[in-house]
């Protein structure tokens, strides 16, 4: 893929990038404009001090002594200004580098908050998030600055070369400047787009590397002896990235050399054009030590100029996927009035024709779901692995639009928006959050607004028998900041005390009892009864002897519900719940 960037009106990116620093650290970005502004005026006094220096000397008589010394002064000033220029500026970028990380970092993040799940778990969204991190706010803004920088300079310094005649001179540079500028944006356009189609399978090692690393997988790897394996696997990436980074580096180190010579070529005319010139025409010496300092200079600024813009290039194809990842559809805002009036009426769910289907999926994985949960009602999804069962709960939730048919939600005759229905449904996930944080904010994700509330967090914990393996709030879990570790079975603990903490108006355990011992399984399904008491709830589970006790069953097969009723009366109809109970009876007799 080619890669080339919109070119838009008004430089987009500079004014998002100085808009955003000066917003959110003024006193630095004053001072780096400030420094920049100052840079190129600092230099033309130097040069002409100088001159006047040089031509006041060759003049020498007595009453130029004090001019002398004046002009000598204010060089010497110039030169510390120069210096304390440059430290200032020094100082300001070093802040708002620390800035400018932040600030990306968060509107990724921010961003991504906004972003639907299903969106999410799309890898096309995954890439361009990482290709968006790629971007470095603070280099563009000094890219930017530098351009512009060097541009004046050089403009000036063409000026001065015109003022005294060398107009084929500044022909011959100009030329070669606007040359070299358009092969080294080329260039850098061609080594970006290798670099940006290199993130997935960066991805892929990083994935790799952590497999090999990871506490969690590291006794399997070693059990089935996958290392080897593994390590090939990241070889064939390391290799095929290796390939893509050997082009870029042909690429670039042709341009450079390239660039070299050329300057080299131009070196050796400016230098003969000024000595052929000013030797014939005997001009004065500040002259003569003007031009060459005029032709050191533009040595220095071609090529940074060149350098500075080919970066430039890169950033603005960074900004470019930074500002395609910041374009992504957002869900829509949560209805802040229906936040206001949260009641706490037990949920009437609608499922109507619904269908579904993953981003990443060919086929429906849900197909044509009809049931009405009353408000109140204790519900139970059962069914084999992979038929769907977690899937319909993230429906439930509003977590996923329905790819056909529709899902309604009502709290007394008030339908609830589907991007409300998260604010008041208490939910124990299959896969739930490990957090290697304190216990505190583990239990408190239940419902953040009791972080600091010890009796609320201790009563909940109590009643998830989290609290009985020697750990405070403040107990610091997860080994990989140095915390304790815990077993399976205590982290569902403490995933389901996040579940006592709130008064949801649908309550949803998705096998919230996976890892927890046969008696710790039986005092969490009791409490789950009871807590369903009030409020419509959902288990889904493959224990079919939890079923019995709920209103009512679905049993979901291939992303059909195939039988519903009570467990009375889909033992009585004889069909797959009875064969599925009994199997499963049939093991503990
Ligand atoms: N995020 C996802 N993206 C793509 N496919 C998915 C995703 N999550 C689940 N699936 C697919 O949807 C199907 C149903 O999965 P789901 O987790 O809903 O089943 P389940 O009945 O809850 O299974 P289990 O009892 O094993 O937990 C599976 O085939 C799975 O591959």
């Amino acid at each position: 893929m080619e890669y080339t960037y919109k070119e838009r009106c008004c430089l987009p990116d500079f004014l998002y990038v100085v808009k955003l620093l000066y917003v959110k650290d003024r006193r630095n970005s004053l001072l780096y404009f400030i420094t920049n502004l100052l840079s190129a005026p600092i230099l033309f006094g130097e040069l002409f001090t100088t001159k006047y220096v040089v031509d006041l000397i060759q003049n020498f008589n007595p009453n130029t002594y004090q001019h002398i010394l004046l002009l000598v002064s204010l060089l010497m000033v110039m030169l510390y200004l120069a210096g304390l220029n440059s430290s200032l500026r020094a100082i300001a970028i070093t802040n708002l580098t620390s800035t400018s990380i932040y600030e990306l970092e968060h509107t990724i993040l921010e961003k991504t908050s906004k972003l639907s799940t299903a969106l999410l778990e799309d890898p096309a969204t995954k890439t361009k998030r990482e290709k968006a991190k790629r971007l470095s706010l603070i280099d563009l803004l000094d890219q930017w600055t530098g351009v512009t920088v060097h541009l004046i300079t050089l403009v000036v310094l063409m000026v001065v070369l015109s003022v005294y005649g060398f107009y084929i001179l500044v022909l011959i540079i100009l030329g070669v400047q606007i040359l070299q500028l358009y092969l080294m944006k080329r260039m850098s356009q061609k080594v970006e787009s290798i670099s940006a189609n290199q993130t997935s399978s960066v991805r892929m090692i990083n994935y790799l590397v952590d497999l090999l690393i990871n506490r969690n997988s590291i006794p399997e790897i070693r059990m089935y002896r996958m290392s080897s394996y593994l390590f090939s696997s990241m070889k064939e990436s390391f290799t095929n990235n290796f390939k893509q980074m050997h082009r870029k580096v042909i690429y670039s180190e042709t341009l450079n050399f390239s660039q070299r010579l050329i300057m080299i070529l131009l070196n050796g005319t400016t230098i003969a054009i000024l000595a052929i010139t000013i030797g014939s025409s005997g001009q004065s010496a500040g002259l003569f030590v003007l031009l060459l300092q005029i032709s050191s200079q533009l040595f220095i600024v071609i090529p940074a100029l060149t350098r500075v813009y080919a970066d430039l290039a890169k950033s603005r194809l960074r900004y470019e996927d930074y500002t395609s990842y910041l374009d992504l559809e957002e869900q829509v805002l949560r209805d802040q009035e229906v936040n206001s009036n949260r009641n706490t009426d037990p949920m009437k769910v609608q499922v109507h024709q619904l269908f579904f289907r993953y981003p990443t999926n060919a086929k429906n994985t849900l197909s044509n779901v009809n049931m009405t949960i009353h408000p109140g009602e204790r519900i139970a999804f059962v069914g084999e692995n992979g038929s769907g069962k977690s899937t319909l709960v993230k429906l439930i939730l509003g977590l996923y639009p329905a790819t056909a048919g529709n899902i309604q939600w009502f709290k007394g005759e008030n339908e609830v928006l589907a991007l409300n229905v998260t604010q008041d449904t208490r939910v124990v996930f299959q896969d739930f959050i490990k957090l290697q944080r304190p216990i505190r904010e583990n239990i408190a994700l239940g419902n953040m607004a009791t972080i600091h509330d010890d009796s609320r967090l201790l009563a909940a914990m109590k009643k998830a028998e989290a609290d009985n393996y020697g750990v405070r709030l403040d107990t610091l879990v997860g080994p990989q900041f140095g915390g304790i570790d815990l077993s399976g079975g205590q982290w569902q603990r403490l995933a389901i005390a996040r579940a006592y903490l709130n008064d949801g108006a649908l309550m949803i355990f998705d096998e919230p009892t996976a890892a927890l011992d046969p008696y710790a399984e039986q005092q969490a399904f009791d409490t789950f009864m009871k807590l369903g008491d009030q409020r419509t709830s959902i288990i889904v589970t493959h224990r079919l002897y939890m079923s019995k006790f709920v209103d009512r069953i679905f049993l979901v097969e291939q992303g059909e519900i195939v039988e519903s009723g009570t467990h009375e009366e889909l033992m009585r109809v004889d069909g797959k719940y009875k064969k599925m109970f009994n199997r499963q009876s049939s093991l503990y007799v």
